[in-house]
């Protein structure tokens, strides 16, 4: 079970992969319109969680949970029709087709089909100025990035994972992405759970921060408070604990 507001999240998950422990006993919870960063050293198992909440990978123990329902047995695709967005560190888009193919494709890719009213308004709440006639692959990786946050965006998720959606981008690109994801949570109560290596960018735009590392969440809270928590300090900067 989540605690009382939470939306979607995880509890007791215990993942072993190859016969190595990479996730021990990690609890983690969201509620809608909020943005949650997930941060750690690098290893420390934050791509391997997301994994877990996604559906691509099982755990040994432990549950996710979306309100109320149990998504432990369904699989990726399934949890994603439930409105578990996801989006990669790399923006791999489909090269040979426009913008308006892969839209169009994400529009037909399950049922319901999304109308291209859908997609309009998905490309321009993600402010994707690029020509629809322009190939995917001449974008660059902010556009690609737009482009696949609108093809999730027009289903209206519920909960959306975006492993470090800063990388590859400057400084205005990321004060753009800011704004764009405070947007989703505020306007359309999405919740948000984005990783990210740059404790500084968190603290901008987290409500509420969590932190793995060695594959245990050692602390939760606010940006500004668990910045300064002795263990993350130590597990980002070797210090003492
Ligand atoms: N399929 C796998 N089989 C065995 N070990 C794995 C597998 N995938 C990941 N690991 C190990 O699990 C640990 C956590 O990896 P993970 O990629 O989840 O960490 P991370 O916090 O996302 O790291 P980074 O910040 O470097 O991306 C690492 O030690 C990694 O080598």
């Amino acid at each position: 079970m989540l605690p009382t507001g939470a939306c979607f999240g995880c509890e007791g998950v215990m993942l072993s992969l190859g016969g190595r422990r990479i996730l021990s006993d990690v609890s983690l919870h969201v509620k809608r319109g909020e943005v949650l960063g997930l941060i750690g050293p690098n290893g420390a198992g934050k791509t391997s969680l997301f994994e877990v909440l996604s559906g691509r990978y099982h755990p040994q123990q432990g549950s996710v949970f979306l309100d109320e329902l149990r998504l432990d047995r369904l699989d990726i695709f399934r949890r994603a029709r439930l409105g578990v967005a996801r989006t990669y560190q790399s923006p791999v888009v489909p090269n040979a087709l426009t913008i308006g193919q892969t839209l169009r494709a994400a529009r037909k890719a399950y049922a319901p089909m999304m109308s291209a009213h859908d997609a309009e308004w998905a490309a321009r709440l993600v402010r994707l100025d690029a020509s629809w006639d322009r190939t995917a692959g001449s974008l660059d990786t902010f556009d690609r990035r737009k482009l696949l946050l609108a093809c999730l965006m027009m289903r209206r998720p519920r909960v959306l994972l975006m492993d470090e959606p800063a990388s590859g981008l400057i400084n205005t690109e990321i004060a753009e992405l800011d704004l764009l994801l405070r947007k989703f949570a505020d306007e359309y109560h999405l919740a948000i759970i984005l990783i990210e290596h740059r404790l500084e960018l968190l603290g901008a735009i987290a409500d509420r921060v969590y932190v793995l590392d060695l594959g245990a969440m050692i602390a939760e809270g606010a940006p500004e408070d668990v910045f300064r928590d002795d263990r993350v300090q130590a597990a980002y900067f070797g210090g003492v604990a």
